[in-house]
């Protein structure tokens, strides 16, 4: 699919992401994002009947564990067809290789998350103590994920320039932290509007809040599109 709008079905119940599923007509080719809040209350057979649906999938896990462990658990996602599947790329090189062994039956998109979005230069040095200017330890992460198979990052839209000079630009560049101008920023930290996304380079914009807490959720995601494309 070309350069989707992926919407993180951040939702309490399933009953709830029905309902607003529901408010898309049929042939809106949806992207859709199952993070952990969705998949620990209803796990796998979830994932299997929206992708039943004719759903794509990018199956957010954020895994991150010893190599082996990883491993396992990704030859056991091969079997899911999802599109997409994350890691978390300072679980280190070996990590980040074994992800891409376990996935080695299947299409599924290996994306690793460098420095998540919620986190701003303060955080990165006060609180991880990581000596690096954002920017640096977001391509720093980037080339690591290249360097050991990843098929692409999960970074802020501000990053893709940087991360597809020192990978390459078929790297995929995913980006949360969308927010249209109209919208609350809440707890995310590295944002940017769709169309500067789109200018940046993304290859795909993650989008949760500003279209599963609108009113009209289809007006939302129309207008988040529109001024994506
Ligand atoms: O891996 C992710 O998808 C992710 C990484 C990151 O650095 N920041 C980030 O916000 N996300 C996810 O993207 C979605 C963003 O949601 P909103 O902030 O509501 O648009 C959430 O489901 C997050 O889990």
């Amino acid at each position: 699919m070309d350069k989707p709008v992926i919407v993180a079905l951040d939702f309490a119940d399933d009953f709830e992401c029905i309902q607003f599923l529901s408010q898309f007509p049929k042939d809106t080719n949806l992207f859709l994002k199952i993070g952990l809040e969705m998949f620990c209350q209803f796990g796998y057979p979830f994932v299997r009947s929206l992708r039943n649906r004719g759903y794509n999938i990018f199956l957010d896990l954020k895994l991150h564990d010893i190599p082996n462990t990883v491993r396992r658990t990704c030859e056991m996602i091969a079997k899911w067809d999802v599109q997409m599947l994350t890691v978390h790329a300072s679980g280190g090189s070996e990590m980040i290789a074994a992800a891409k062994e376990g996935l080695a039956s299947s299409d599924t998109k290996l994306l690793a998350v460098t420095q998540l979005t919620s986190l701003g230069q303060t955080e990165l040095k006060d609180e991880l103590q990581i000596p690096l200017q954002s920017q640096d330890y977001v391509t720093h992460l980037a080339k690591l994920a290249y360097d050991n198979g990843a098929d692409g990052v999960i970074s802020s839209a501000l990053e893709v320039p940087m991360i597809k000079e020192i990978t390459s630009e078929d790297f995929l560049c995913v980006t949360p932290g969308i927010r249209p101008k109209s919208a609350q920023v809440g707890d995310q930290k590295r944002v940017a509007t769709p169309a500067k996304a789109r200018e940046l380079g993304s290859d795909a914009i993650v989008v949760g809040r500003p279209i599963t807490q609108a009113s009209d959720a289809f007006f939302a995601y129309k207008d988040i599109y529109q001024e994506w494309k």
